[in-house]
């Protein structure tokens, strides 16, 4: 390092600066290590609406595409920019413990958690784990005269310990820095001179989301090929445990234990449940949740999310935009909680006893049966489905039924205006939820200070008046981000034993006896690969319907599977694409199967319906990953 002084970086929206100095035997050649000059940057962040949800392994939080965080033997570059997207923790740190070292390979980084690594299996029991401070550091670079520097130093230069997600090969990883800066904030009527620079570091880093998650993890061991307690221990927890969320990790023993466990589970101690599993485990958990008698409270307080750990993880995908593990854990640590729309499916079978919830999907048809049945052939990996969908169309497989539907929206263009309305409804809503934490932040921040009451008073009236103004209400009496869901919201609007209702449509049997595919869902992505409902939307209050004719000639379904990578199936004239309320499907064979959000369900008439608003999730931006059906 060249410089001889400490440099300073300026964050544009503040003047929060940050500083480093390179002289040799200073306190300061920690920080100057880092990098000449290095910025925080409001410019993250997880808000790069091009990325693609197949490209995790570039640098796809930063904002832009250009910074990246090499590893130059552990040394940030110069002119380093760390996204507040990016920053995890930060905290201030004294003259002893002044330091530079990889948070994850530190022997005493509180990073690590208690966890015994010895390998030994801890199946079935709940592993707490929580943030440790550190007691001592390794790489701690002292002397004499930095420590004078440092007690000379002027009130308004603090040292702080920065700690953020640093892209590593293909992943992310926790990584520490040491800062020293120069914070001088603005007056304003709602913070003191002086005030505190970590607690705005951490605002502006939190932007929009929850932080100290309180987060019980279900991993599935046989998800992912067996791959999935090793994923979850390795590129998840980390990052969790240096955002400070607090973990407690379950393990499912057999199939159907999620179910056991999301029923039986102690919801006042959490407010996040993540999967670290494929989908279904989520699928699992949300019907756990429903059988409870206190349900309405449990989808009250809790956020359902994934770390996708499974061979499908189309949530993941759908909600974090990545099926990355590590990205994908970094997201539902900076996400936004959403409310998504269920769907509740009814069959003769359970019905009586208790309708199912499913968050994704219900297939019936050709994917039903290619995905169960080519079970035996796993080994081949994704190749082995798209082998058995080729082969079904070539032998121009048939399956039969009766379907009835309630429309919201059944030509392509009714479909189409359909979703450009309620997508700009979804994003007014999502700076709804912005405004509306960022006036949380403001609120705890006085409370902390102990503003006088008249200033709260002021305060209280005129936040009341600015959401009336600023936040038009496109859900009628509920605020779309304060909403709390009721019984009523449970209800079943169409019993299954009530018959089918006199407004819904029955579909033409001409092409419901010649069905190929039918395939109905609520997330844009059925798998990594696969952008089955392009046009679906997290709480439009509708399902996705998609359906093909087995009589479809070779030629013409080629373009159509060739399609389901971009979405653009939908548009080829002999599929059917509709947004539906509800469906019953009357299946008219003696064998085969229907598949819920990939589970299988049996050959029975199933009836679904949509129920809106019902589960919070975690969600990227607040919003799915974006299909690009609007230029489509
Ligand atoms: N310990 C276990 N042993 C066997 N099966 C389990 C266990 N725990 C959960 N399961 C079942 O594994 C199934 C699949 O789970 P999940 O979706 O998490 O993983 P996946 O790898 O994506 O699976 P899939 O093979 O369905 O793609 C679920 O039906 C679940 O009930």
């Amino acid at each position: 390092m060249a410089d001889k002084r400490s440099s300073t970086s300026i964050d544009n929206n503040s003047r929060t600066s940050f500083q480093s100095n390179s002289d040799k035997n200073s306190i300061f050649e920690t920080a100057s290590l880092i990098s000449c000059v290095t910025c925080l940057s409001d410019t993250d962040t997880i808000d790069r609406s091009e990325t693609s949800t197949m490209d995790t392994s570039r640098d796809d939080l930063s904002g832009d595409p250009e910074v990246h965080y090499p590893s130059v033997n552990g040394q940030l570059p110069a002119n380093t920019v760390i996204p507040y997207g990016r920053i995890l923790d930060a905290r201030y740190i004294d003259n002893e413990s002044l330091h530079y070292h990889d948070a994850v390979s530190s022997s005493t980084s509180p990073l690590k958690s208690p966890f015994n690594n010895s390998g030994q299996e801890n199946v079935g029991d709940i592993d707490t784990f929580q943030w440790q401070e550190r007691k001592s550091n390794s790489l701690s670079r002292k002397s004499n005269s930095s420590s004078s520097i440092i007690s000379s130093r002027p009130s308004s230069i603090k040292l702080v310990e920065i700690i953020f997600a640093r892209p590593r090969r293909h992943d992310v990883v926790p990584k520490r820095v040491s800062l020293l800066i120069d914070y001088k904030p603005h007056p304003s009527p709602h913070m003191k001179e002086d005030e505190d620079l970590i607690e705005e570091i951490l605002k502006r880093s939190y932007k929009n989301t929850k932080r100290n998650k309180s987060i019980f993890v279900i991993v599935n061991p046989f998800g992912g090929k067996g791959k999935a307690k090793k994923l979850f221990m390795t590129k998840a927890k980390p990052l969790l445990l240096a955002s400070r969320c607090s973990i407690e990790v379950v393990y499912t023993k057999y199939p159907g234990h999620a179910v056991e466990i999301a029923r039986e589970m102690n919801i006042d101690k959490y407010d996040t449940i993540v999967c670290a599993s494929g989908d279904g485990i989520p699928h699992e958990v949300m019907n756990g949740l429903y059988q409870r008698p206190d349900h309405v409270k449990a989808f009250n307080k809790l956020a359902i999310t994934q770390i996708p750990c499974g061979s499908g993880n189309a949530m993941s995908v759908s909600c974090h935009w990545t099926n990355n593990p590590s990205y994908s854990t970094l997201c539902l640590i900076k996400s936004v909680e959403t409310r998504i729309d269920l769907m509740c499916c009814s069959q003769p079978s359970y019905a009586r006893e208790h309708p199912k919830i499913s968050f994704l999907s219900q297939t019936y048809g050709l994917i039903a049966e290619t995905d169960i049945n080519t079970e035996f052939i796993r080994w081949m990996g994704p190749a082995r489905f798209e082998l058995g969908v080729a082969f079904n169309i070539i032998q121009k497989k048939r399956y039969p039924c009766e379907i009835y539907v309630k429309y919201a929206a059944k030509s392509k263009n009714e479909l189409k205006t359909h979703y450009l309305e309620y997508k700009s409804k979804g994003s007014l809503e999502y700076q709804h939820i912005a405004m509306k934490k960022h006036k949380e932040d403001r609120n705890n921040y006085n409370y902390d200070n102990e503003y006088d009451t008249e200033t709260e008073d002021e305060d209280e009236n005129e936040d009341e008046g600015e959401e009336e103004e600023d936040c038009p209400n496109f859900y009628g009496s509920v605020n779309p981000s304060t909403d709390q869901i009721t019984e009523e919201d449970f209800k079943i609007k169409f019993p299954l034993d009530e018959g089918v209702p006199s407004d819904w449509e029955r579909l033409d049997p001409n092409i419901s006896s010649n069905l190929g595919i039918f395939y109905t869902g609520k997330m844009p992505y059925v798998a990594a690969d696969t952008k089955f409902f392009p046009a679906a939307l997290p709480s439009d209050g509708t399902i996705d319907m998609v359906i093909t004719d087995a009589r479809t000639s070779l030629t013409r379904m080629a373009p159509i599977l060739l399609g389901l990578d971009k979405g653009s199936h939908v548009l080829q004239p002999e599929v059917l694409h509709s947004k539906i309320l509800a469906y019953k499907i009357v299946p008219m064979l003696a064998n085969g199967l229907f598949s819920v959000d990939g589970e299988k369900f049996p050959l029975e008439p199933l009836q679904v319906e949509v129920m809106p608003r019902l589960c919070k999730t975690l969600l990227r931006n607040g919003r799915y990953v974006d299909t690009d059906f609007d230029s489509m």
